[in-house]
């Protein structure tokens, strides 16, 4: 099983390091041989190469079965014009492996109650949202403009939707919930913008092929407040590239911190790219601070997606929620009375539960 490891900058190389030697662990436990080719990405690939993603990186990451990503971006790169910015390799990368759906689990472990954004009476029972976030459209890909005018200058950026890209996001979505609980939320802004009015009727459209499955439509100012009220309304979100950036990252709140949240990016083939969902947190980076989980727990996404290997991505969940039972934490989960510890040693926790 050949993976693309993209480390990229910031916390990127601390969180992989961990993931790629949890990956080498359940090999060695199952007998399974995953082989790892760094791939240059990001703000490194602008200093190195001049390129936030050269050619022979997306060429490497295309011949791959999976894609592992840290996070790329950083302060050293922010005065880049715009397509020369680290980011512009997530999107190159996105686009380029026809990766349109990314699922972006938030899962309250019991264990981290005490860290969740929510009190206990809303928590109830636990939070368990799939946040299905369409990725290669949107606002972020639209034409952008920059020009003078008089006392400075005017920017815009455009969403920009299709039926096709609307009705294969939403599929993945009502396949997801009929997998689970059965309830969908599409989450728009139709009272005022076109795109949005195009997505909520192709999605009602497609709701007719999962009679079964429960559709419901929300704003996105509402549902921004919704997560916090009363989580546990929701099942499966499904909504645009930029809502759901931004959803996703106010979820994982919800579960304790951003440093948990794992995700998933899936095309038509098991060529999947998995990466935690946060950024490369330049405030923490180089000082062995960062919560490795999101990313570890992307591994167990990549071997549930693209290898099927269900049973091993299992046993690291499994790990992780061990290791919370055991009372260690990074510093972004930390709580009185708990075992403070740093990426490297979450790592060798993790690994020492898989057994
Ligand atoms: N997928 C990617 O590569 C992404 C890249 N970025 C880039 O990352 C850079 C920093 O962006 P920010 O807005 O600061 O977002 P960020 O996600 O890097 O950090 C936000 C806050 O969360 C904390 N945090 C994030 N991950 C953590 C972890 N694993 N453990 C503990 N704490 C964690 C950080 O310390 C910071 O306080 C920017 O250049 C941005 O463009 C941002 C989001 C995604
Ligand atoms: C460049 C951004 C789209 C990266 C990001 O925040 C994300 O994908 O979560
Ligand atoms: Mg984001």
């Amino acid at each position: 099983m050949k993976i693309a490891l993209i480390p990229g900058d910031g916390i990127g190389p601390e969180v992989t390091y961990e993931s790629r030697r949890v990956l080498n662990a359940i090999g060695e436990k199952f007998g399974h041989s995953f082989s790892f080719t760094e791939v240059p990405a990001g703000g490194n690939a602008i200093d190195s190469f001049g390129h936030p993603l050269p050619q022979e990186s997306l060429d490497e990451c295309k011949k791959s079965d999976a894609v592992l990503l840290g996070a790329v971006g950083g302060p050293k790169w922010d005065d880049l014009p715009g397509e020369l910015r680290p980011e512009q390799a997530l999107l190159g990368l996105r686009k380029g492996l026809g990766v349109f759906a990314n699922l972006r689990p938030a899962v309250l472990f019991s264990q981290l109650k005490g860290a969740s954004a929510l009190k206990e009476e809303i928590i109830g029972d636990g939070i368990d949202i799939l946040v299905v976030r369409e990725l290669t459209g949107g606002i972020y890909f639209g034409p952008k403009t920059l020009k003078e005018v008089p006392g400075g200058y005017e920017a815009t950026d455009t969403e920009v939707y299709n039926t096709g890209e609307i009705k294969r996001i939403a599929r993945v979505a009502f396949n997801a919930a009929m997998k689970r609980n059965k309830r969908l939320c599409s989450v728009d802004k139709a009272n005022i913008l076109e795109s949005s009015r195009l997505w909520r009727k192709v999605v009602i459209e497609v709701a007719k092929e999962y009679p079964e499955v429960e559709l419901s439509h929300m704003y996105v100012d509402n549902c921004a407040m919704q997560l916090i009220r009363y989580p546990r309304q929701f099942d499966v979100i499904v909504t645009s590239n930029m809502f759901g950036d931004i959803l996703s990252d106010e979820a994982s709140m919800l579960t304790g911190s951003l440093g948990m949240l794992p995700s998933a990016s899936l095309g038509s083939s098991t060529l999947g790219l998995y990466e935690p969902i946060h950024g490369t947190a330049p405030d923490i980076a180089g000082q062995n601070k960062a919560n490795p989980l999101a990313s570890i727990l992307s591994t167990a996404m990549m071997l549930r997606y693209s290898f099927n290997l269900e049973k091993e991505a299992q046993l690291i969940e499994d790990a992780v929620r061990g290791v919370l039972e055991d009372g260690y934490r990074t510093g972004d989960i930390m709580e009185t009375g708990k075992k403070l510890v740093g990426t490297k040693e979450m790592g060798d926790l993790v690994i020492a539960k898989l057994g």
